[in-house]
């Protein structure tokens, strides 16, 4: 047993389908696996209680509340007063949530919330098994009005998708696994993220060797965004960063304060990178057309996603791009309207979200927000689990497109893929941090994170 996060390494994780065909595989060998789940829910209990009261357990109906019931009878073989039932007892030390599980199936009936009211009132810290009791595997959603929020959430077997993403992080705390001893023995359902290595720089390379990216953006009134994500492509180590503020004046400066940063357009230098969108406001509609045609690689991000959304024939022509050649940001109201559907309709199910946008326009698609989604045609999806709360400011979705174009200007062979998962994991651990943090002040740590 250890803990999750932060990863070091990408690690599998399984659906609720591939989680039971494992678990049915591995039982034909290993039919004490509960016994494996309730002991390890024991130990991990015993390390987490507060005080000496009893442990307070709650078991559901399932294999889950077998799990339960089994780690009770380990604590009072260890000397520890466990309660199974589902009223509290007197000052718990601690509580159990072994209440539902993997085999949630549909929104919780009335008992069992007034059963997780009961949990959540208490002042003892919720271990939960598996998953948090009401919160679905797959998407990290909670299946009706409610889902437990536990202080921590011993995974068993498998690592599921929806503990990543959506509301699930929210939901399971502190997050701890055990496989039981047993290896998976199909292929993952999606990957969750680990640090990718960095972009290799030659003793003998110049500024050529690493790449012009071109930011279009930044329309007036809102120049910051396209400044920031050109920041972030420089802090990356793109060789040459070059901006092009939309309805500027001739006269005005790209961005007095960073100097390196020069005046481009996409007719000057049509092999760079382009990073669209940042603040472009509506103005980026009419410029769309010939960056969709003549620029090899695009990441695109804001106003440009709804200048797409809005307008049939630019997604036209963004299917008609090469294969890997875009790499699409949207945060869920983004995707929503690139999708015709509404915000919730997006976040229900994160991954089938980014997986149909990505299928429909042939794009690499980050959907962004807690748990942010990879996915690309014919590539197993990602979920970054690296971020925080410290990162919902704004501007800091302008610098990870920056900061995914300068990556990429300097891997010209990667796939988009490859760029995404690489630089949306850089970003997240580069945002870990208590309190608040500007936009600003995150191109700064980036280097560190990749
Ligand atoms: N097998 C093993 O060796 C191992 C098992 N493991 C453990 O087993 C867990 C999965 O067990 P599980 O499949 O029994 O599912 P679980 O989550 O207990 O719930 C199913 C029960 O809940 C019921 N129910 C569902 N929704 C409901 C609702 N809203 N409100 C009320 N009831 C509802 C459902 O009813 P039904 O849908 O059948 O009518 C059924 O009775 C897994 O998460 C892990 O902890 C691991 O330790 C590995 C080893
Ligand atoms: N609670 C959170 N946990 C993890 N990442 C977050 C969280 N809130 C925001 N982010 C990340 O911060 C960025 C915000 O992007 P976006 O919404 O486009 O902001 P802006 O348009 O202001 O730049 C995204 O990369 C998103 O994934």
């Amino acid at each position: 047993m250890h803990a999750l996060l932060p990863t070091t390494a990408t690690l599998p994780l399984f659906d609720i389908a591939a989680s039971r065909r494992i678990e049915a595989r591995a039982l034909v060998h290993s039919p004490d696996l509960m016994e494996r789940a309730g002991l390890a829910v024991a130990k991990l209990a015993l390390a987490l209680r507060r005080g000496d009261g009893p442990v307070w357990v709650v078991c559901g109906p399932g294999n889950n509340g077998g799990d339960g019931r089994i780690a009770a009878r380990r604590l009072a073989e260890a000397g520890v007063a466990a309660h199974v039932g589902h009223a509290a007892p007197e000052r718990p030390s601690l509580v159990i949530d072994a209440l539902l599980g993997l085999g949630l199936s549909r929104p919780p009936n009335a008992e069992m919330l007034a059963t997780m009211a009961a949990m959540q009132a208490c002042s003892a810290p919720i271990l939960a098994v598996d998953l948090p009791s009401g919160l679905l595997a797959d998407t990290g959603q909670p299946a009706g009005e409610r889902a437990v929020r536990a202080d921590h959430t011993l995974v068993l077997l498998t690592r599921k998708p929806g503990l990543f993403t959506g509301e699930g992080r929210a939901h399971a705390g502190r997050l701890w696994f055990d496989d039981l001893r047993v290896a998976p023995d199909e292929a993952p359902t999606a990957d969750l993220l680990g640090p990718a290595a960095q972009p290799h720089r030659s003793p003998t390379s110049h500024k050529g060797s690493h790449g012009q990216v071109l930011v279009v953006g930044g329309a007036p009134g809102m120049q910051g965004a396209a400044r920031l994500a050109a920041r972030a492509a420089l802090a990356c180590g793109a060789g040459r960063v070059y901006l092009d503020l939309l309805n500027s004046r001739p006269d005005e400066a790209t961005d007095p304060g960073q100097p390196e940063l020069m005046r481009g357009t996409p007719a000057e230098l049509p092999n760079a990178l382009g990073v669209i969108g940042c603040g472009a406001g509506p103005a980026i509609a009419h410029a769309l057309p010939a960056l969709l045609q003549q620029l090899p690689r695009l990441v695109i991000d804001a106003d440009a996603l709804n200048a797409i959304a809005a307008d049939p024939s630019l997604q036209g022509l963004l299917r008609g791009r090469p294969a890997s050649a875009t790499l699409l940001t949207p945060h869920p109201l983004e995707a929503a309207r690139l999708l015709g559907l509404d915000t919730a309709g997006v976040q229900a199910d994160r991954l089938r979200a980014a997986q149909e946008l990505a299928g429909r326009l042939g794009c690499t698609v980050v959907l962004k927000g807690s748990g942010s989604v990879i996915a690309s045609p014919d590539e197993r999806p990602a979920i970054c689990a690296s971020g925080g709360p410290a990162l919902a400011t704004a501007g800091s979705g302008d610098v990870l497109a920056g900061w995914l174009g300068g990556l990429w200007a300097q891997q010209p062979g990667a796939s988009a893929h490859r760029i995404a998962c690489a630089g949306v994991d850089a970003h997240g651990r580069a945002g870990e941090v208590d309190g608040v943090l500007r936009a600003s002040d995150l191109i700064a740590r980036l280097p560190d994170g990749r």
